[in-house]
């Protein structure tokens, strides 16, 4: 087993919450093939007093318990002991900054993450003034841990891992990578209850294909994601074929 491409250490007081994402799917394939490690570190394990606390009452008074650092900071000199500095330290919280496919494609070039799973308020803020380099929302709202979106943080993320997913990527990320939402996909039969594939689909002309695939995801992106098509990379063939689009709109 050669080097693994990516390290992954994720501290969390809920390991056992991935057993089930991280033993099945692409990510178990990833591991098996060596190209990403995952730890799952126990914060638990860090906590220096007799009732293995990690967490606290909140100095200013108020409801709830908020996550202690010592823990934290404890786990990050073993991660450091072990693996040297990582190279992001990603809190995932709902203050973070916007997880999307630009980030993923950042943190994919990564050799070693740590992601660290809040609980309870929230997390002492000297965790995230002294160790966290990155903090990372996948959406607004507040869920009860960061333990959900640390999963769809490492999915997005090793699937992007060169070997992880083989060539079938190339198709799907094309779309998506520039930014336009993905033409609708057909498989067996060519007929079912009625419903059929487009002709196009099952004409094997490849340039006739392609350009229909890419019209879709102009148009898709057009009707559900205009936002997305003002930022996408577009090629002057996009330009024709909305001008068109368009022009089919106005008649
Ligand atoms: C308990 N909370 C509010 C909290 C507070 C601070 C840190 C972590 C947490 C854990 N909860 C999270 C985490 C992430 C997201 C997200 N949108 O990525 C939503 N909720």
């Amino acid at each position: 087993m050669g080097e693994p491409k990516m390290v992954v250490d994720i501290l969390t007081l809920f390991p056992e919450m991935f057993t089930g994402p991280f033993d099945a799917s692409i990510i178990k394939r990833a591991r098996e093939k060596g190209l990403v490690e995952i730890n799952l570190i126990n914060i638990r394990d860090f906590s220096r007093n007799k009732h293995r606390t990690v967490d606290d009452t909140p100095y200013g008074g108020g409801a709830g318990m908020v996550m202690a650092a010592e823990p934290l900071f404890e786990a990050m000199d073993w991660i450091r002991a072990r693996r040297g500095e990582p190279g992001r330290v990603i809190l995932l919280c709902p203050a973070g900054r916007p997880f999307n496919q630009e980030v993923a494609a950042e943190l994919a070039r990564e050799k070693h993450l740590v992601l660290i799973c809040g609980h309870y308020e929230g997390i002492d803020e000297r965790v995230a003034e002294h160790l966290v380099t990155d903090e990372i929302s996948i959406g607004d709202y507040v869920l009860t841990g960061g333990e959900l979106p640390a999963m769809v943080v490492v999915d997005a993320v090793c699937r992007l891992i060169p070997g992880v997913l083989g060539e079938r990527a190339s198709a799907q990320e094309e779309s998506f990578a520039d930014g336009l939402l993905e033409y609708p996909h057909y498989t067996r039969p060519r007929e079912y209850r009625g419903y059929r594939v487009p002709e196009v689909l099952l004409s094997g002309h490849h340039e006739k294909i392609r350009l229909w695939r890419r019209r879709q995801s102009l148009l898709r992106t057009l009707a559900s994601r205009p936002d997305l098509l003002a930022r996408a990379s577009l090629t002057g063939e996009d330009r024709k074929i909305l001008a068109s689009v368009l022009e089919e709109i106005k008649s």
